[in-house]
């Protein structure tokens, strides 16, 4: 391939990539030379190698063949000359990607998978649900003698489990740059292990492994039932921890639970620390959105935000913290979109899908009965048509709470109040908000009976 084909290669990498991946990742790469089917590439960092080959390896090599043909694999380098910046824990090794693309800078290093620069200790909101699992991250981080080997993080999904392993290689990379830390996923594991056994490179693939100083995998459910990965695995396992090497896994379930994971693998990993991390409370979650918000705002700095979003947010999304953020940045984009500040009405709009898809079962009947129960009045009073300010307020009440914790609209509320119009129902709940800030007794009540509600 000659230089003004690499030019023509970049002019369609860019219309599929999109115009700030090209220039992040596209626009370094140093087109080198094609020889026996092999394209290398230059690039400054073998991060950047690491990342393209992982991103972009099969779009390059499938575009590269439809320029010139007989390419097998991508090759991404780092020229002797180049002093590499170390300025993230992967940089210090490479990564193959999937296929026949290949980024290797030396061969005898075990590549780590890329860490995501926003998963670090400063941007993990700790809470009640998490701050075991934080503890002991931020032990491990330390890179002191091991104290419990391994480290096993288990908990659903979305909780943060990848994200305290990334923040624990950031925080090695700074504060232990001698240490050779690699975190990747049990699938690229078992997808190393394959390629090795297939290139007949099984003792190379030992050597990398057993001299890695930090080893962290990432859902080590995914070799349940794939024997000999597991068997590798075992092997990797023992070695490093015979040698004092710090190993931290994660999986979505404690290690008994797995199924068909061999019993010495699951004895072995409940060997160490295992810690759980807890579906997130509504405390933690609005953390979450707290922080995440403030990120948020510099993007969109001339987007208010009405008080109450945020509280709303945390009460009707689930546990699951990457449908929480989600659920932000669409929020944003949406806003700015429609040049709206935003409000509450905007959100429901906005997120109404998964509003739905979270949504907890409660009923307005439900709603009804125990704010009826909490004011100790009749079910009847409360739907009836009696105007008293001892039936009105907790009608007012649970109005609102129906608006928060049901996907009802204001009219389908007002009809299960007695047939109230729909204003009546904007009403009451516009009172509450009000209330709410004013009058610590009301906000008390609605705590307890979201609580209670929510079960
Ligand atoms: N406590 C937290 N503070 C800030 N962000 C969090 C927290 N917990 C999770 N997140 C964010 O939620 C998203 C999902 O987290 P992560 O990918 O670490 O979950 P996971 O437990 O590895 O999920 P999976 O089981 O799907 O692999 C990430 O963007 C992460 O930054």
């Amino acid at each position: 391939m000659t230089q003004d084909q690499w030019g023509q290669l970049k002019q369609k990498l860019q219309q599929s990539v999109g115009q700030s991946n090209f220039k992040n990742w596209i626009e370094p790469l140093e087109f080198s030379k094609l020889a026996d089917g092999v394209a290398t590439f230059h690039v400054p960092t073998s991060f950047l190698g690491n990342y393209v080959s992982q991103h972009f390896g099969d779009l390059i090599l499938y575009q590269m063949n439809a320029l010139v043909s007989d390419v097998r694999r991508i090759h991404f380098q780092v020229p002797a000359n180049t002093t590499e910046r170390p300025t993230r824990p992967a940089t210090r090794t490479s990564q193959t990607g999937a296929g026949n693309v290949a980024s290797s800078v030396s061969d005898s290093m075990l590549p780590t998978a890329p860490l995501d620069e926003r998963f670090t200790f400063d941007t993990f909101v700790v809470g009640k649900p998490n701050e075991l699992a934080n503890a002991a991250a931020r032990r491990v981080a330390e890179g002191g003698p091991t104290t419990f080997n391994p480290l096993f993080l288990y908990g659903g999904v979305g909780l943060g489990k990848t994200h305290l392993m990334h923040a624990i290689a950031w925080e090695l990379q700074t504060s232990r740059p001698d240490l050779n830390v690699v975190y990747l996923s049990a699938e690229q594991f078992m997808y190393r292990f394959v390629q090795a056994l297939r290139d007949r490179k099984m003792m190379d693939f030992k050597e990398m492994f057993r001299s890695v100083d930090v080893l962290m995998v990432d859902d080590v459910q995914f070799i349940a039932g794939k024997d000999s990965t597991q068997e590798e695995f075992f092997h990797t396992f023992n070695a490093l921890v015979d040698q004092n090497k710090q190993i931290v896994i994660s999986a979505d379930r404690a290690p008994g639970e797995i199924a068909n994971l061999e019993e010495r693998i699951k004895s072995r990993l409940q060997c160490g620390l295992v810690v759980d991390l807890h579906p997130t409370d509504y405390e933690l979650r609005l953390g979450i959105l707290q922080s995440k918000v403030e990120r948020h705002r510099e993007q969109y700095p001339d987007l208010t935000m009405a008080d109450g979003v945020l509280e709303f947010l945390a009460h009707r999304i689930s546990t699951n913290v990457r449908v929480l953020e989600g659920a932000l940045t669409r929020l944003f984009a949406f806003a700015s979109l429609v040049g709206q500040p935003i409000t509450l009405e905007l959100t429901q709009d906005c997120l109404a899908d998964v509003l739905r898809a979270s949504e907890r079962k409660v009923s307005v009947e439900e709603i009804q009965r125990k704010v009826s129960d909490h004011y100790n009045i009749r079910l009847s009073d409360m739907i009836g048509p009696k105007r008293l300010r001892s039936f009105a307020r907790p009608r007012q009440v649970a109005m609102f709470l129906c608006k928060q914790m049901t996907s009802r609209s204001l009219p389908e509320i007002g009809r299960r109040f007695g047939g109230r119009d729909h204003t009546t129902v904007m009403h009451g709940v516009k009172r509450i908000e009000e209330l709410r800030i004013q009058d610590a007794q009301i906000a008390e009540d609605l705590e307890l009976l979201r609580r209670t509600l929510e079960g």
